[in-house]
């Protein structure tokens, strides 16, 4: 067997990726947008699920949300559909854009009361004018997107037209990553000191 010096061994120790910085870590931008993403999942909302997340200029998520109908509104009761004009059944009540809170308008909300002036809102779709008025009173400064796929829309257009006149920086979101995967499986499931009984010892 070959001899292998302490100096070696040192150096080789030195070379494992235990003692590396680990590179597959996740930026700052694409961990709050993937927070958005997680938040989004919440939302029971059958066509668009939206998420947000604000956070401060230290890198702190200060609030976080989804669209979904505000609190004590039954999901089960209020509509989920969309009342289509021009059909005999049509019923603006039966719409569910009259119900829903944003998903923006969410975490603005979920943030207490402190004060968001300075932060950054990052959200899975792009704010419509509704929630661009809250963005701005609250002193949002940047607005990050994943996607703008009603930017057509005039709601879209009078947000952007918003948020340009006070100087609310907004831009899309790229993901540095492709894909985070959670799965809950690659954690133990356990405390390893279970196996061996040790958690019913009272020594
Ligand atoms: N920036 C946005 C835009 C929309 N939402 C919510 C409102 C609805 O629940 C849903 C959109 O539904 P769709 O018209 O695609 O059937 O997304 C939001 O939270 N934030």
């Amino acid at each position: 067997m070959a001899e292998v010096s302490a100096q070696d061994l040192i150096s080789q120790l030195s070379k494992s990726p235990e003692s590396h910085k680990r590179k597959e870590y996740l930026h700052w931008d694409d961990y709050f947008m993937a927070t958005s993403l997680l938040s989004a999942k919440r939302s029971k909302d059958p066509v668009t699920q939206v998420g947000a997340c604000i956070v401060d200029s230290q890198n702190r998520i200060v609030a976080i949300g989804y669209n979904g109908f505000p609190r004590n509104c039954s999901d089960d009761v209020f509509p989920w559909s969309k009342a289509k004009k021009g059909s005999q059944e049509f019923d603006p009540l039966e719409d569910k854009k009259m119900y829903v809170v944003h998903a923006e308008a969410n975490a603005i909300l979920n943030s207490n009361g402190m004060s968001l002036s300075g932060t950054r809102l990052y959200t899975t779709l792009f704010p419509c004018n509704e929630c661009a008025k809250l963005i701005i009173q609250v002193g949002i400064s940047q607005v990050l997107y994943l996607s703008d796929k009603y930017a057509d829309k005039p709601t879209y257009r009078a947000s952007k037209r918003m948020l340009d006149a006070v100087g609310v920086e907004y831009k899309r979101h790229i993901p540095q990553k492709k894909t985070i995967t959670i799965d809950f499986d690659t954690f133990p499931e356990e405390d390893p000191n279970a196996s061996l009984g040790l958690n019913e010892l009272h020594l």
